[in-house]
């Protein structure tokens, strides 16, 4: 007598072979959706045009995640050869050739089926501010041959124009806080504070309402309101606040100055030009002008320090609180991220990390030390920044803690950063997530679980729901419905 098992009934081949069908096509699913998706980028570039010099910017990010913070970086950074484009007021179509080395750079790094694709933005900042005071016209020449040359790339133009001191206050705000992720986190925003060559901008969220309107911004977030206060002081940047100190210090029959803030043994013939061509200090007759002064350095902290305070005015306020020159300020609060000449000074002098006392220490020290010993330590530094570092970085101590009313409790909140996540801190990635709307005001409704991890599961649970239908069929018999076995 023979058993006929259930595997040799065609039903359970049927069956069998459609369990297999589907494992293996759930599995090739898997597989596929599994597969890490192709990355499709796109680009963006941002020339920042400072008093001092001009940077471009390129910025990438993964095209389906362009509303996720924290998603767009820096790609690229190309330095322009030469001054700022402020420095062609008299030879405009300079301005715009200085920048065609850069552009060149650009076309090498963004894949050329992206250049259409790809917006370039100029923004001009404080330098450009002052030569449309100084001279109107030489200005809107100057932004005309930068749109020009930046017309001529193959990327899609968006426009060249000066900025205004609270939208560089703000975006340089935006930047540290969309780099640091800390939109969507529950600690709070980080302050900015931005040193340039011609102007310095301060920017925070405080908990007092902003008493004066010039000073405040609103913005809504991924689904949070902010109001930030941000003030730009023009002439405060560090080159323009060595021509405001110089200018105090300076008669115009002198022919030579000593100077506390620049070391002692350095000494320097300089026109008076260099201090009073500036729309930030007093104008002298030409005559003036074309006369030099020997410029020499006596190496003391607290004496130039104490220079440096003539040029604050701190007795004027119709506020509350100000900081300097009757410009309303709330107290200083939370951490604060502080970049560009900031970082550049404190960085070079090694003190980025100290305690407030430990960093006046550091900089009375550094200034007295001879400006013989300062030229061998540093061979490889570019002079004009090496004479100028005790000069900025005691301008930087007193504008902070006189300025902005920093005390040795809160000094330790101030970090002094150049880059996050690679990313450096500064106005134009701000600028750029703004215009092209990469920060929305209410947070994207987020799955509960990303794709991939989604299929995964559906993957497992099926295999799971197999297993125990498997198991359920041989420990526990047939299903009623299934014919009874066959005894031949
Ligand atoms: O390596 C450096 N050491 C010291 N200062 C630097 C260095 N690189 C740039 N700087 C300074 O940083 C400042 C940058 O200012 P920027 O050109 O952005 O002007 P702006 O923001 O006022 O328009 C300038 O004062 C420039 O001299
Ligand atoms: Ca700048």
């Amino acid at each position: 007598m023979k058993t006929k098992t259930p595997w040799h009934s065609g039903k359970m081949i049927c069956v069998a072979v459609f369990f297999i069908a589907a494992i293996v096509t759930l599995v090739a699913i898997a597989i596929v959706q599994n597969k890490p998706l192709e990355q499709k980028y796109k680009y963006g570039i941002v020339l920042d045009a400072g008093s001092s010099h001009t940077a471009m910017y390129i910025y990438e990010w993964p095209a389906e995640k362009e509303n996720n913070t924290g998603m767009v970086g820096q790609r690229h950074k190309c330095k322009v050869k030469g001054k700022g484009i402020s420095s062609y007021a008299r030879e405009v179509a300079g301005a715009g050739r200085s920048l065609a080395m850069c552009m060149e750079e650009a076309k090498q790094c963004i894949p050329a089926a992206k250049h259409q694709d790809t917006p370039v933005y100029l923004g001009a900042t404080a330098g450009m501010r002052l030569l449309m005071k100084q001279d109107r016209n030489s200005a809107v020449k100057v932004m005309e041959a930068v749109q020009q040359t930046l017309q001529a790339s193959p990327f899609s133009y968006q426009g060249a124009r000066i900025i205004s001191g609270q939208e560089e206050g703000a975006f340089g705000w935006i930047t540290v806080n969309y780099l640091g992720k800390n939109f969507q986190k529950a600690a709070g925003t980080m302050g900015a504070l931005d040193l340039g060559g011609a102007s310095t901008q301060i920017t925070f969220v405080s908990k007092e309402t902003i008493q004066s309107p010039d000073n405040a911004m609103e913005f809504r977030l991924y689904g949070n309101d902010y109001q930030v206060y941000t003030h730009s002081f023009l002439c405060y940047g560090k080159d323009q606040v060595l021509k405001l100190a110089l200018e105090k210090k300076l008669k115009s029959a002198d022919t030579s100055l000593e100077d506390p803030c620049f070391h002692t043994g350095y000494s320097e013939d300089k026109l008076f030009q260099k201090v009073f061509d500036s729309p930030c200090v007093q104008a002298v007759s030409t005559d003036a002008m074309n006369k030099s002064f020997m410029h020499k350095g006596s190496g003391n902290f607290i004496e130039c320090q104490n220079s440096i305070k003539d040029i604050f005015n701190f007795s004027q306020c119709k506020n509350s609180q100000c900081s300097f020159n009757g410009v309303y300020q709330p107290p200083v609060e939370g951490t604060f991220g502080a970049f560009s000449a900031f970082y550049f000074v404190m960085n070079f002098l090694n003190l980025t990390g100290q305690s407030l006392a430990d960093t006046k220490k550091g900089m009375e020290h550094y200034c007295q030390t001879p400006w013989n010993t300062i030229v061998e330590n540093h061979p490889k530094v570019d002079k004009k920044y090496l004479a100028e570092y005790c000069f900025s970085g005691t301008y930087i101590l007193t504008l902070l803690e006189n300025g902005y009313n920093f005390t040795s409790e809160n000094w330790k909140d101030i970090n002094f950063i150049d880059k996050i996540e690679g990313s450096n801190a500064g106005w134009s990635l701000g600028y750029m997530l703004n215009l092209t709307n990469m920060i929305p005001a209410e947070a994207p409704d987020t799955p509960l679980m990303p794709h991939g991890g989604f299929v995964t599961l559906m993957l497992f649970l099926t295999l799971f729901l197999l297993i125990l239908l498997f198991l359920g069929y041989t420990f526990l018999g047939r299903p009623s419905c299934l014919p009874p076995k066959e005894i031949v």
